[in-house]
This record gives structure tokens, C-alpha cells and sequence, in this order.
């Protein structure tokens, strides 16, 4: 069922999914990036970040859900979509004996957008380097290329997968700057990062998923305020078991290292971070406890991160305990012969171009030579 162009979103998501053969990489996932912000991508290795970027530029078809580029659908209008749209995936290649400048003006001719070669190579700091081959690039300058080829004229969606990952931390500065001076042009950016401090500096929205599917989004406030605080300190293994009632859940562990054994690590998440911590200082001023290495601070991008990987291991846990019991409880009943639902990686695709599909240019549905630098 066709679904109406949203005018205030460049990108719009929903209900996304996909699979490598019988491997679930992408499950309802919706994200919306609206017009002139930028939105990052965050997520656990092997989250689905590339995959949904490369679904969002019609790469690859969706088993099912809806995706609007600019108001039109990637997979079908994608020759539509390529002046107003620059991409950028991980580890593009090009023609490796080919310059740099060069490599920019045949992209001049591919892209059908239109720019000043040396304003590009100057932005993303590669004035130095137009007459040097791609093969004698090293990996921060390749990176800043494919950078050079998504901006290239002034599209008004720029996609960049993992645009910072092997730059230095002047090209990072420079690439962030970068990033600011397209939004304040009016352009919408969706990156995905595995840097949380550069979804903080640029992000107006972000998602971070997990396991292939949308664990939390919404703008850096929403996303930290509606997660828990945390404090952590040590107390004396004797009053382990003594300690006030908080409303956080409260976890006590042996600590890590080898002359610990008299002490606990205690960790508190709390959405009530101010009440949990003055009764926790009240108790322990009262019993004399000297509460060593104590921490408290709101939720940030990194305990969110471990709340939602501790979170999922705990449920993972869970189902194979209950799937244990069912089985045992069956037993006899049936068979033993596992049956391996899940394949892994799952060679067989599943998806139209086959094999891999995920390598930028010529990939996917009409096949245009578009997309990112060809690789
Ligand atoms: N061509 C493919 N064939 C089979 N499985 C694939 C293919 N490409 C990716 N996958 C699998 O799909 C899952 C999602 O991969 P994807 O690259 O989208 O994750 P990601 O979030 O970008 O990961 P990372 O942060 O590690 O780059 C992973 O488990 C990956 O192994």
C-alpha cells in the first residue's frame, strides 16, 4: 500500500525488515530524519546500521515495511533520487590508478550534480594530494575521497557510513565542521558512528540499535532522560547485605582484581538518582561505611549502550533457560535433533543482487552506476 510523501521528513522509515537468506538482519525498524538535521546512526557491531543505510539508498529491496527519500522510494525512484543525494559507504574503493582529481571528475560526469573540484578536495582537506593515485592514498585520505564524492554538489540528503572511523583527530575536527556547515545550509545528514562523543557534538536526533532493531531513539535529552541513572561505589563485603531499600534496582558483585575480596562493587540505576543517593550517604554516614570509588551520574550515550547489551544478554538468557525446560519437558515426546532455525550469517541472500548486493555502485534495483564511489 503506498504510503503519502511526508514533506517534513528526508527520511522516513517504518516498519522496516530484511534478511540474509534466513538471517534476520533488520526487524521493524522506524526512524524519521527530518529536513535539515542531522541524525545518527548508532549501534552495537553487526546492529544493522549498514544494512538499513543501504536499504535507505535503495540498494537493496525491503522484505517488508516502507522507506521515503525526499519523499520518493529509494529502490524504485532511485535514478530520481541521484542528484539529490550524495552516499558514502564503509570501505568504498575506486579505480586505484586513477588520481584523486581525476576520481572527482568522473564523478562530476556520474553524479549529474555539479561542483568546483578544488572547493571539494579544500573541504575535506585533500588540496595537497589531487595528482597522487588511490593506491598511494593511505586510509584516512581514502576516507576523506569518499567523503569528497558523497558532498559533492550540494545534495540535499548526504549519507555517511562511518565517515570518521581511521581519520586523525584534525580530519575528525574538520569532518565535524564539515557536517555543521552542510546543516546550516538547510542539508539533512544520517551518519552512523561507533564514536559516541561525535553523536553528541552533531546529532540533532539519534537512534541506537541493537540486534537489528531499534532500541531507543529520539534527540540526545529524550533518549539520556528517559533512561536511568547509575551510581557505583564499593562498600565492605560485610554489609553487602545491610543496605538501605532504594527505588533503583541495586546490584552487589565481587569486584574485579585479585585483592578485592573484602569488598563489594555496588551499582544503583535510578531514575531517581538525587532521593537513592542521599539515602545511600545517609546510611553509610550513619553505619561508618566508607563507600570507596563512589559515582553517580545521569544516564550518558555509553551506560545506555551497556543497559541495552545487558538488557538483551538477560533476555537471551532467559529464553534459552525457558526453551531449555520446554525441551526437557517435551523430552521423549519427541525427538532430540536440533534444528538450527538460526543460520548465522546466512550465506544464501535472499535479497536481488545476490551474493553480498552491499557494495555501493551497481548494486540493487535499476543499477544505475550510481551510489557512492564505485568499488
Ligand atoms: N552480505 C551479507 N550476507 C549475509 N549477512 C550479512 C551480509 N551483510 C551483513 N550481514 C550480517 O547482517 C548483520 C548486520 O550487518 P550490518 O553490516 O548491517 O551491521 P552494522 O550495524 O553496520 O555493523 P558494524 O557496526 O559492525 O559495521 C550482521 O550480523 C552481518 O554479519
Amino acid at each position: 500500500m503506498p504510503i503519502p510523501p511526508n514533506r517534513d521528513a528526508a527520511v522516513d522509515v517504518d516498519g522496516l525488515n530484511f534478511a540474509y537468506g534466513r538471517y534476520q538482519a533488520v526487524k521493524d525498524v522506524s526512524l524519521k530524519a527530518l529536513r535539515g538535521e542531522v541524525f545518527a546512526l548508532l549501534g552495537t557491531n553487526g546492529a544493522g546500521k549498514t544494512t538499513s543505510l543501504e536499504l535507505i539508498q535503495g540498494y537493496r529491496r525491503p522484505d517488508a515495511g516502507h522507506i521515503r527519500v525526499l519523499g520518493l522510494d529509494p529502490f524504485r525512484q532511485r535514478r530520481s533520487l541521484r542528484r539529490r543525494t550524495g552516499f558514502m559507504l564503509q570501505e568504498a574503493g575506486f579505480l586505484t590508478e586513477m588520481t584523486v582529481r581525476e576520481t572527482i571528475e568522473l564523478w562530476d560526469s556520474i553524479s549529474g550534480r555539479r561542483d568546483s573540484v578544488d572547493r571539494v578536495m579544500d573541504r575535506v582537506d585533500l588540496a595537497g594530494r589531487a595528482d597522487v593515485r588511490l593506491d598511494q592514498l593511505s586510509g584516512g585520505e581514502k576516507r576523506r575521497l569518499d567523503i569528497a564524492l558523497a558532498v559533492w554538489g550540494g545534495p540535499e540528503l548526504v549519507v555517511l557510513d562511518e565517515p570518521t572511523t581511521g581519520l586523525d583527530p584534525e580530519s575528525r575536527r574538520r569532518l565535524w565542521s564539515l557536517v555543521d556547515d552542510l546543516r546550516a545550509a538547510g542539508t539533512t545528514i544520517i551518519l552512523t558512528t561507533h564514536y559516541l562523543e561525535e553523536a553528541e557534538a552533531l546529532a540533532d536526533r539519534l537512534a541506537i540499535m541493537h540486534e537489528g532493531r531499534v532500541a531507543v531513539s529520539g534527540t540526545l535529552r529524550e533518549v539520556l532522560e528517559a533512561h536511568p541513572a547509575t551510581i557505583s561505589a564499593r562498600l565492605p563485603s560485610s554489609l553487602a547485605d545491610d543496605l538501605p531499600a532504594l527505588s533503583g534496582s541495586t546490584t552487589v558483585a565481587a569486584p574485579g582484581g585479585a585483592d578485592d575480596s573484602d569488598t563489594r562493587a555496588l551499582r544503583v540505576e535510578t531514575s531517581a538518582l538525587q532521593a537513592d543517593l542521599t539515602v545511600l550517604l545517609e546510611w553509610a554516614d550513619r553505619r561508618g561505611v566508607p563507600l570507596s570509588g563512589l559515582h553517580a551520574q545521569p544516564a550518558t550515550l555509553e551506560s545506555l549502550f551497556h543497559t541495552i547489551r545487558t538488557r538483551s544478554e538477560r533476555l537471551t538468557a532467559e529464553a534459552m533457560e525457558a526453551a531449555d525446560q520446554g525441551a526437557q519437558d517435551t523430552q521423549g515426546a519427541h525427538g532430540t535433533d536440533g534444528d538450527g532455525a538460526r543460520s548465522g550469517d546466512g550465506g544464501g541472500d535472499g535479497s536481488e543482487d545476490g551474493g553480498d548486493g552491499r557494495q555501493g555502485a551497481g548494486h540493487g534495483a535499476e543499477n544505475d552506476v550510481e551510489g557512492v564511489s564505485a568499488r
